[in-house]
């Protein structure tokens, strides 16, 4: 029997969170927001792009978060699609210091992600909704900080990502690697509407400014 998605079990969920906690009738809340925040995210980088502002942008982005993550030795990143935070100078960065730099691979919507290495020059492959990953060859690694694309962020460090739970999923497996995410400013919102299973962030840089428990 194929079972629909939606009825597949939450492995790592405790069983009183499999049920969606909605008090408030807050379910169409959450893909309204991400819907909206992709579009805000998409117009924020166009202007940046029409401007010709993108690459000042994302360098402005490595030198926000790169004082507060060097100390980290193995760094997940990822490779930006559509209007993405940019990560790349962040990575080239890390690279030059020495750092070792990993990129996400997925392959099925239940299985983990997994992060493979990457050395600046290095190709990457296909794979589904734009991405690029690391080939078959690149050596696994385990980060020690993750670093994490997001599609809204708030103040109490609550995010939103893609929605396919690939992010939720890793961070409750690993919950003492640090979190990092990365977004335009033009992101933020008053309040992502968290679930039970929703994990905050450590920290947040955007290319304005570094968000952390003690500034937020
Ligand atoms: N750059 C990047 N790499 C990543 C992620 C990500 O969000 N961004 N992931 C995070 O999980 C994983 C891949 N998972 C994904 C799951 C769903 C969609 C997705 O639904 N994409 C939309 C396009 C959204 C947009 O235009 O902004 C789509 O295909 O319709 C993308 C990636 C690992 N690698
Ligand atoms: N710890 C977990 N174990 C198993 N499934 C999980 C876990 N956390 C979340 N999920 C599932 O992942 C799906 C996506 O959740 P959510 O809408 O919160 O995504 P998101 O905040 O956009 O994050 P992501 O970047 O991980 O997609 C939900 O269907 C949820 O049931």
């Amino acid at each position: 029997m194929v079972v629909p998605p939606t009825l597949q079990p939450p492995f790592l969920l405790p069983p009183t969170a499999r049920l969606r906690h909605d008090p408030g009738g807050m379910i169409p809340a959450k893909a309204d927001l991400r819907r909206a925040l992709r579009g805000r995210r998409r117009d924020f980088a166009a202007l940046l792009d029409r401007e010709g502002r993108l690459r000042e942008a994302a360098d402005a982005l490595a030198a926000q978060a790169l004082p507060h993550i060097r100390d980290a030795r193995v760094i997940a990143g990822y490779w930006p699609i559509g209007s993405e935070a940019d990560p790349r100078p962040l990575l080239h960065a890390l690279h030059d210091r020495g750092r070792a730099v990993a990129l996400p691979r997925v392959t099925t919507p239940e299985s983990p992600m997994t992060f493979h290495r990457w050395r600046p020059g290095d190709t990457l492959v296909a794979g589904g909704h734009g991405l690029l990953q690391p080939a078959d060859g690149a050596p696994a690694l385990l980060p020690d900080l993750i670093v994490t694309p997001l599609v809204g962020f708030d103040r109490r460090l609550m995010r939103m990502g893609q929605g396919a739970g690939y992010y939720d999923r890793l961070f409750a497996r690993f919950p003492d690697i640090r979190r990092i995410g990365l977004a335009w400013s033009a992101q933020e919102v008053e309040e992502v509407p968290a679930d039970p299973w929703d994990m905050p962030l450590h920290a947040i840089a955007t290319e304005r400014e570094w968000i952390e428990p003690e500034t937020a």
